[in-house]
Order: structure tokens, then C-alpha cells, then sequence
């Protein structure tokens, strides 16, 4: 014959916890019909190993919906009322059935359950400020900003890739031209992302952001956007073609983030494809500051005239080999940065699940 476990309950104005005292409950059966519940599972419970089963018909509707998790130790149900309220009392009968007890470690009364909802909603608002985006020109404010961004780059990524497949390797040597104008546009708007950090906009380091952008910024005007030579190399589009592949994926996750949904696909590769990205990119990058050299050398843009007496000028390119170096040390910074962020966002979110 079935036995009765203890089963201990709290609730919330939404929800009604059940835990039912079985160690290493197995075959659990847990459905509600007609606003009665009925509990079926074989474990160890006070009467040692053996079948265990009860039934509580509720005071007023719940949700059909359940949801349950077996631990070592115990079952935990959870229900959610069908209207939102404070039950006098859990289930219909005048004396509450012997086996059932309040739970206390997740007992409240009515009042400390509103205020756990007003604390709740506090640190939302704490975090994110109000959450509608016309409340809060914060929240606007960066919406806006990385809904263009994103546009921006996906319209140079798609492009990019139409182009490759109607073109072929003829695109390789065209792209600064058919691409530039909305690269220049979205990456001079990506300064904006330097200052976030620095007046505490989003939670980051400046100097992270700070690499990124005047890395970038140095190749796309200072090596692509003066010299006419370097623009119809293919290094340019291996540069666009990176920059953008990652932009696709970083902007529309923030995008989401601001709207408090999680997309765990899309946070994984958020915090993955820098991994193959990041020194492909500095590759490139690296690739086109040495193309660039020679044309610095021939043409002397950029040369830093000597006094009269030395009587000539130092090339740019000497400042491009330091730069060379710097590249170096500004991908093991932002190498490094992008670690602890993956580390923070997808390992630590494993454990605590
Ligand atoms: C001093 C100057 C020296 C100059 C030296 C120059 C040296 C040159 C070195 C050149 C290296 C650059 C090479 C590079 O250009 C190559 C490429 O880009 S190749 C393509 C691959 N690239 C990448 O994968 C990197 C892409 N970029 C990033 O990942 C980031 O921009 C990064 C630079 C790493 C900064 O990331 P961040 O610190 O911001 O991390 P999170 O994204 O996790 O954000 C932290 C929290 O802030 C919130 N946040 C950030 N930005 C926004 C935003 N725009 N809108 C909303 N919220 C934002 C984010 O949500 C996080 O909040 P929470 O922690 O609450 O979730």
C-alpha cells in the first residue's frame, strides 16, 4: 500500500510551492486535474524505501502547468495560481490534512511577499533604470544606438557577401570603394563607445574599448583612407569582412540584453567567436600596416620634417613599426579582457545552473 509523505508548502501572490520529503525519489507522477493535485513517486521517504502518494484539492485555481525538480533530498513543486492573490489557506478542507506543514525556510506572510516583489523590482530598476525605453534616456539612448550600429554592419556584411558571390574575387579588390562610406559612418559612431565607459554609461573598462576603437580607427583612415593604393588591395576586404562579422553578433546581443531576454545561443557566440576573430583580425590588420610601409616611404605623407640643418624628414613608417608593436600588446590586453568576460558570462552561468 502507498504511504503519505511529509509535504511542506509556502507561497507567493503568483506562485505555491510544494516540497515533499522523498530521498532519491524515482518514477515521480505529478498532475493536477480539476484544480485537485495528485503525487505518485517511490523513494525514501519517513517510512523508509517504498510508494509514496498524496492528493491536496486546492482552495482556488491554479494553472494546469506544473513544474517539478527532483533533488537528492526532496521534490520540489511549483504551481502558479490562476489569479494573482494571497490564499487564506492551501487547500479546501476545514482542517488542513496531517501530512502537510507550512514550509518556513521559504515562508513569508503577505506583507514580506510584497515587499521581496518591491525589492526585486527595485534592483531591475537598480540595474537598468526604468524599464521602458521612453522613461528612461538612458536606456533610449543606447537602444538607439545599438539598433544603428547593427543595422550598419549587418547592411556592410550583407553587402559584402552578396557582392563575393556575384563578383567573385573581383570584390576582393572593390570593397573600400562600394563599402567605406557606412564603415567610416558606424566606426566614427563607435567612439561613442569609448565615452560610455569612461562617464560610467555601461559597466566596462575604457581602455578595452579604447583599443578597439583607435585600432580600428588608425587602419580605416590613416592606412585605407589616405593612401589610394592600399584601397583596392584585398587586405580590405579580410579587414571589413572581420570587423563586421563580429558587430553582427555583439550589437543585436545587447539589443536583447536591455530588453532582459537571453538568448543563450547568441551570448555563447557573443563570447566565443572573438576566440577565432580577434587574432585574425590583428592579422589582417598587421598585414595591411606592412603593405602600407613602402607607399609611406615613396610618397612621404605623414613625414615628420627635421630642423633645416639635419636638412630632411623621419617617414611615417617609422611610426607605423612602433604601432606594429603596439598591435602586439593591444591583442594580448583585449585577448586577455575577452577571456574574463567569457570566463564571467558563460562559465559562471554553467555552474550556477
Ligand atoms: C591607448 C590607445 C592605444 C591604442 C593602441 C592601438 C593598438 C591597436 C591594437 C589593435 C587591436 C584591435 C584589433 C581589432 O580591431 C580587431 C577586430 O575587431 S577583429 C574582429 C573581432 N573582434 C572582436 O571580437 C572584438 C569585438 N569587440 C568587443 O568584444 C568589445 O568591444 C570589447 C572591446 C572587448 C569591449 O567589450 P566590453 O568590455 O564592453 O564587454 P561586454 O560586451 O561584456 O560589455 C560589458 C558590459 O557593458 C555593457 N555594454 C557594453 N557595451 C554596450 C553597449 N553598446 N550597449 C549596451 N550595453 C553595453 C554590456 O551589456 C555589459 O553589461 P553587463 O555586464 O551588465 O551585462
Amino acid at each position: 500500500m502507498a504511504l503519505t509523505p511529509h509535504v511542506y508548502w509556502a507561497q507567493r501572490h503568483d506562485d505555491i510551492y510544494l516540497r515533499v520529503e522523498l530521498t532519491d525519489a524515482q518514477n515521480i507522477s505529478v498532475k493536477v486535474h480539476e484544480n485537485v493535485l495528485r503525487f505518485r513517486a517511490q523513494g525514501r521517504g519517513a517510512k523508509g524505501q517504498n510508494e509514496y502518494e498524496f492528493s491536496l484539492e486546492f482552495l482556488l485555481p491554479v494553472k494546469p502547468e506544473i513544474s517539478y525538480k527532483s533533488t537528492q533530498r526532496q521534490v520540489n513543486i511549483t504551481l502558479q495560481k490562476e489569479q494573482r492573490g494571497w490564499w487564506e489557506k492551501l487547500t479546501v478542507h476545514e482542517r488542513k490534512p496531517v501530512f502537510l506543514a507550512p514550509d518556513f525556510d521559504r515562508w513569508l506572510d503577505e506583507s514580506d511577499a510584497e515587499m521581496e516583489i518591491q525589492e526585486r523590482e527595485e534592483k531591475l530598476k537598480a540595474k537598468h533604470g526604468p524599464d521602458n525605453a521612453f522613461d528612461n534616456p538612458k536606456l533610449g539612448f543606447l537602444f538607439s544606438y545599438n539598433l544603428v550600429q547593427f543595422l550598419g554592419f549587418s547592411w556592410i556584411f550583407i553587402n559584402m557577401t552578396v557582392r563575393l558571390f556575384i563578383f567573385g574575387q573581383d570584390f576582393l579588390y572593390d570593397t573600400f570603394h562600394s563599402i567605406s562610406k557606412v564603415m567610416f559612418f558606424c566606426q566614427i559612431l563607435a567612439s561613442v563607445e569609448v565615452l560610455n565607459a569612461a562617464f560610467g554609461v555601461v559597466r566596462t573598462r575604457v581602455l578595452p574599448s579604447l583599443i578597439q576603437v583607435v585600432g580600428r580607427n588608425f587602419i580605416l583612415f590613416i592606412i585605407f583612407g589616405s593612401l589610394e593604393e592600399m584601397q583596392n588591395k584585398p587586405v580590405v576586404f579580410f579587414v571589413f569582412y572581420l570587423w563586421s562579422s563580429i558587430e553582427i553578433i555583439r550589437y543585436p546581443f545587447y539589443l536583447l540584453s536591455y530588453c532582459d531576454i537571453e538568448w543563450k545561443t547568441l551570448t555563447w557566440l557573443r563570447y566565443t567567436v572573438w576566440i577565432p576573430l580577434y587574432p585574425l583580425g590583428v592579422l589582417a590588420e598587421a598585414v595591411a600596416v606592412i603593405q602600407a610601409i613602402p607607399m609611406f616611404d615613396e610618397t612621404k605623407l605623414f613625414s615628420i620634417p627635421l630642423p633645416k640643418p639635419i636638412g630632411t624628414s623621419v617617414s611615417f613608417s617609422y611610426i607605423l613599426y612602433i604601432y606594429l608593436v603596439l598591435m602586439v600588446l593591444g591583442l594580448y590586453i583585449n585577448f586577455c579582457h575577452l577571456y574574463k568576460l567569457r570566463m564571467r558570462r558563460i562559465h559562471t552561468k554553467k555552474k550556477a545552473t
